[in-house]
């Protein structure tokens, strides 16, 4: 068809702007829109804003694990005004470098909110822009809730906006939002709670690691209740109520804040991909593994916003742009390697993990030889007065290789991503231990993890 641009992408976070800089490369006719400033959720309201503020919480904590150990940390504190414009010296940046980017690379760019009037056409702002093809990269937001007041709640970009924290935060849901978060605002000296209604936070990652995780968040003044959903939240002359039920008992919290952290869901908010005949779930778009819509071959999907595999994470964004640009480009079929692929709970210290759960690999009923230590003795952690950190590596004892690795520590998160090349390259754990680390680092733990 004669259509206005070769591409359109919605969406200009990773997933998007990596594909419009590569289609415009390609000499594509490319145009980019997004309702809010670009550069998406990680550089704006996700990863980079909340590892700013924990590098706050860090310094603390540090202090805290050396006090007696030469360190007088009393006195020490957290200005959070401070950091916050900290984090700005990063975020407020970021919109215009990535558009001018864009824009050099040829890539019109738009704002506004964009909605499918036909399978080749879109209306922003009402105006309309014909297209050959589209790219749906429009992340994720905060799941609708069930109970009553779920309206009050604030989601994590207002968290990451906040211009003071108040006394007392309860966090609904236990994953990766609230104890990110719960571990930053606990060493500001907030009372934090976290509410999870499973029978475990933090399901994806190893149960024994996750206990140890537990322990020393309520160490650090974070209560972690399973079991137990919110009933619903109400508000008090000064905060809020949040009722809380567990095995039939209720109870109240009292807070001054109550934070969204029980999921995200795709994000087709006035979208309108009915009339583009575009297929989708509660996963996402309805995409092969090519990652083109199994309905409307005209458009292609990545990021938090396609029904993948992947995790819903900033590099899987990033490399499942690429391989839609060039599945594209080219005409062709690849599909995104998932392997190997690690993700990192940011608490204070950080929980790790990469390829298989030892619970994943039994269900499969395959042999595995599991490799655990509590290493909070090793030299790394004794050094720095850490109490909290164990590894468990999962190997198949037949061919050597590594098939998951999940680690708790401070530091760890640079440590699993060595586990994540081997197992994406298959090294054996013979190989890995042949490698020879600068000393002492976390490196050189990296052959007695298994
Ligand atoms: C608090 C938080 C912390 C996180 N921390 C990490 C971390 O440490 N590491 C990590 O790997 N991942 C982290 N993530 C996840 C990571 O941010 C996402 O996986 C990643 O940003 C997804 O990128 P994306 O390009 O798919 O979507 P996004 O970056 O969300 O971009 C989608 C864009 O589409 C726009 N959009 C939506 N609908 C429309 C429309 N109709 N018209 C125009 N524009 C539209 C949105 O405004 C948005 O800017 C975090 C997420 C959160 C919420
Ligand atoms: N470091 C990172 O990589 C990072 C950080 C933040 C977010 N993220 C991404 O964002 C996604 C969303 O994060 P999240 O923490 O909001 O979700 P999550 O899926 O990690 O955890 C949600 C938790 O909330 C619980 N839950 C759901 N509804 C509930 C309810 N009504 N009451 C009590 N508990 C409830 C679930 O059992 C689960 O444990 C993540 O899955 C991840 O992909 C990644």
């Amino acid at each position: 068809m004669n259509a206005e641009y070769d591409l359109f992408v919605i969406g200009a976070g990773m997933a998007g702007i990596t594909a419009a800089n590569r289609c415009a490369s390609q000499g594509w006719k490319v145009g980019i829109v997004d309702t809010l400033p670009y550069g998406g959720t990680c550089a704006l309201r996700g990863c980079d804003p909340k590892k700013i503020l924990r590098r706050g919480a860090e310094i603390i904590d540090d202090a805290r694990l050396m006090h007696g150990k030469g360190i007088n940390q009393s006195g020490l504190t957290l200005d959070w005004p401070a950091l916050m414009r900290h984090k700005h010296g990063f975020t407020d940046d970021i919109p215009g470098a990535m558009e001018s980017t864009l824009k050099r690379n040829g890539v019109s760019s738009f704002h506004g909110d964009a909605r499918f009037v036909s399978r080749h056409h879109v209306d922003i702002n009402g105006e309309q822009h014909s297209a050959a093809r589209f790219l749906i990269a429009t992340g994720a937001r905060p799941r609708p809730l069930e109970f009553s007041g779920q309206e009050l709640l604030v989601d994590s970009t207002e968290f990451l906006n906040l211009e003071a924290l108040p006394r007392r935060i309860v966090f609904v849901g236990g994953g990766f939002v609230s104890f990110e978060l719960a571990h930053v605002a606990a060493r500001a000296g907030v009372e934090c709670v976290i509410i999870d209604h499973g029978t475990k936070p933090l399901r994806a990652f190893d149960p024994d690691l996750v206990d140890l995780l537990v322990r020393r968040s309520e160490q650090a003044g974070i209560r972690v209740h399973h079991s137990t959903s919110v009933s619903a939240v109400t508000h008090t002359s000064t905060g809020f109520h949040v009722a809380i039920e567990r095995d039939r008992a209720t109870s109240n919290i009292d807070a001054d804040l109550v934070v969204h952290g029980a999921g995200r869901v795709p994000n087709f908010d006035g979208l309108d991909l009915e009339a583009a005949d575009i297929a989708h779930g509660p996963q996402g778009i309805d995409v092969f593994g090519h990652l083109q819509s199994r309905s409307n071959p005209y458009v292609y999907a990545a990021g938090d916003a396609a029904g993948t595999p992947g995790e819903r994470l900033t590099p899987v964004a990033v490399f499942e742009g690429k391989v839609a640009a060039s599945n594209m480009l080219k005409g062709i079929e690849t599909v995104p390697d998932y392997a190997g692929v690690p993700s990192t709970v940011f608490t204070i210290p950080e929980l790790n993990r990469v390829g298989m759960l030892e619970q994943e690999a039994a269900r499969d009923g395959r042999e595995i030889s599991v490799r655990y230590h509590d290493t909070s003795g090793w030299y790394s952690n004794y050094r720095i007065g850490e109490t909290t950190a164990a590894t468990k590596v999962i190997v198949d004892p037949a061919t050597d290789l590594i098939l998951g690795a999940h680690l708790l520590g401070p530091g760890y998160s640079e440590v699993i991503n060595t586990f994540g090349l081997a197992i994406k390259l298959g090294l054996t754990t013979r190989q890995l231990k042949s490698v020879t680390a600068t000393y002492p680092s976390l490196g050189s733990d990296l052959g007695s993890m298994f």
